[in-house]
């Protein structure tokens, strides 16, 4: 078998706030992410989610455990593990062009080089033609794409996105999954994506992975095995919505049983 995108050991995170009570936000956790693997990972409210993509993308230190990227332990952030949040973070007064280049500028990448890396990742996201717009002038779809198209350019091997389309209307959202399906398929890349929509971790994941409530631990992990496109009609695409729920519902008691129990 080949090396993992990324092996999670042990890895556990707690975070001692000033003044206030530590909170242990994961324990425990392992899984790995096969080269070019769609993982999503679906769980309750606070179960650290996020913080175990910011530990991934070097952002973050882990407090216990390691987490490897392509063998390597992350003990800091790199160009080949791109992060994308709900809100598409686009500096407003750059063009969109400039956005696209402003990783590669960091990397050292030549100004003539840059641009045509910007403009070719912007015409494969479908925004050849906004190129020199400035980040309002975009629909929020456009923004996450142009997000997208960000990361791209620095030819990630790991792709990690936050709830990506969360904040999108929900036929942008559905064309948002099918441009992502795309890209994942054209880079290569393995992506992490965070959701709170069961239909999403269905219509993208190769597998899921999901947590328990805090401390978030892998509760369990789920290979989808459906052709896609994903048909919402299929029965086994309903038989994945009831586990998921009924596997939510159950995390989301418990964590309610222990607040009434505190
Ligand atoms: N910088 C921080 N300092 C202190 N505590 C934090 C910090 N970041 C996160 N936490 C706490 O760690 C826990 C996990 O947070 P995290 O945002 O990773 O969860 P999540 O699963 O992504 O949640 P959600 O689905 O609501 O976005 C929460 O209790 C949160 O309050």
């Amino acid at each position: 078998m080949s090396r993992p995108a990324v092996s999670i050991q042990s890895v556990s995170k707690r975070w001692t706030p000033e003044g206030r009570a530590p909170v242990q936000a994961l324990e425990d956790l392992s899984f790995d992410v096969a080269p070019g693997e769609f993982i999503v990972l679906l769980g309750p409210s606070g179960c650290g989610k996020s913080t175990l993509l910011y530990m991934i993308a070097g952002l973050e230190d882990v407090s216990g455990g390691t987490i490897a990227c392509d063998g390597e332990p992350v003990t800091e952030p790199s160009a080949e593990r791109g992060l994308i949040f709900q809100e598409a973070s686009l500096f407003p007064w750059l063009t969109i062009a400039d956005n696209v280049a402003f990783g590669l500028a960091v990397q050292h990448v030549q100004p003539v080089k840059r641009r045509e890396i910007a403009l070719e990742t912007l015409r494969r996201v479908g925004l050849g033609d906004m190129l020199d717009k400035k980040p309002d002038e975009l629909s929020g779809g456009m923004r996450q794409r142009a997000a997208c198209a960000r990361a791209l350019a620095m030819r990630p091997k790991v792709l990690m996105m936050d709830e990506p389309f969360a904040a999108l209307d929900v036929q942008t959202r559905a064309r948002m999954q099918d441009f992502l399906l795309q890209i994942w398929r054209d880079s290569g890349a393995s992506i992490l994506l965070v959701t709170h929509s069961i239909d999403e971790a269905i219509s993208l994941a190769d597998r899921v992975v999901v947590f328990t409530s805090r401390p978030g631990k892998v509760k369990t992990i789920v290979p989808i095995d459906l052709p896609r496109p994903r048909e919402s009609r299929d029965p086994r695409y309903h038989a994945y919505r009831d586990l998921f729920t009924e596997l939510l519902a159950d995390e989301v008691d418990r964590a309610f049983a222990e607040q009434e129990t505190v």
